[in-house]
């Protein structure tokens, strides 16, 4: 198996857990589902990693010495610790891994903007670095959104996903999704550009960004980076703007997808995002079709300079 296969494989198989985590728990305590939820995801993709790829090193959010004292119900034991900076460093395949990303999504009845991220980072001949591979599962939507051998990106029906409480909404027509096909970015249509942002932390930038560009923009509130990256390829909406905080594992795996299915992914500032760095703290992000890039990129310049 290859490791996009691979990346796709454990995303939606830690995506299966964790709808049996809600399923087995339910909604009454969300702090004892978020943490349930977010260790059983972690244990069981080190476990799987460490299984099948024993020389690789991981860099899993909940594999952090701050997420130490969290605890799974019916577990006492800490979550399986990262590779160690020094050897994350210098080794050629680092699996970048957020095992629950939309922790609060996941928590709240009904939500279905949650995501398992799995993404490869692997060295170059040159001594740099790229991700070589991702999959990002959409659980409750019943879909993984994955690279492939090709160099290209791919949707995949999974099945497993809770019926969409909108009939009529987007949900509803992908009941008769092939189970699996290519992924491609879409075209944004002209007119309105719809720009998916956090529910719980909309930044400032965004807010301007949106009364400071032409055409007109609509402020889409989706949980989770990798939702809300899932939404742009799926063309939900047509962009992803994010600034003021996040970390490489909440963008790795989508980045992966979004860049092989044709997307324009890079920091606000229109720099590469780069993986695997010492400090994983990777504060901004841009994806949209590569027609938006420079009115965007143009419009967050201009916006950004305005901010105290
Ligand atoms: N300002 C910030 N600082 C640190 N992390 C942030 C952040 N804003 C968003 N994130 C992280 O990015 C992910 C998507 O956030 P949001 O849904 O608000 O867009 C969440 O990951 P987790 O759910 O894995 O913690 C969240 O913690
Ligand atoms: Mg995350």
């Amino acid at each position: 198996m290859d490791d996009h296969a691979l990346a796709a494989e454990l995303a939606a198989a830690a995506g299966r857990l964790l709808l049996d985590v809600r399923e087995e728990l339910g909604f009454a305590d969300a702090r004892t589902l978020k943490d349930t939820g977010d260790l059983r995801a972690h244990e069981y993709l080190m476990a799987a990693l460490a299984e099948r790829c024993p020389g690789d090193a991981v860099l899993s959010e909940e594999g952090r010495s701050s997420a130490a004292g969290k605890r799974s119900r019916g577990d006492d034991r800490s979550p399986t610790r990262n590779t160690a900076d020094a050897e994350r460093l210098t080794a050629d395949r680092v699996w970048i891994i957020d095992p629950l990303d939309g922790t609060r999504e996941f928590s709240e009845e009904g939500r279905r903007d949650w995501a398992v991220h799995v993404a490869l980072w692997r060295r170059d001949p040159s001594g740099g670095g790229r991700l070589a591979a991702g999959a990002v599962a959409l659980p409750a939507q019943g879909l993984t959104l994955r690279t492939d051998a090709t160099g290209g990106a791919s949707l995949v029906r999974t099945d497993a996903g809770e019926p969409d409480p909108v009939t009529a909404g987007p949900g509803a027509s992908r009941s008769r999704l092939p189970r699996e096909a290519p992924l491609h970015v879409p075209a944004p249509d002209a007119g309105k550009l719809r720009i998916a942002v956090s529910r719980t932390r909309p930044p400032e930038l965004v807010r301007r960004l949106a009364g400071g560009i032409e055409p007109e923009v609509e402020l889409v509130p989706i949980g989770s980076a990798g939702a809300k990256i899932s939404a742009v390829l799926l063309g939900e909406v047509d962009a992803y703007v994010h600034a003021g905080g996040q970390y490489e594992w909440d963008s790795a795996a989508p980045a992966a997808v979004a860049l092989a299915a044709g997307a324009h992914a890079s920091r606000i500032d229109g720099a590469a995002l780069e993986y695997n760095q010492k400090d994983p703290r990777l504060p901004d992000i841009l994806v949209c079709h590569p027609v938006s890039a420079s009115t965007l990129l143009t419009g967050i310049r201009e916006v950004s300079g305005a901010l105290p």
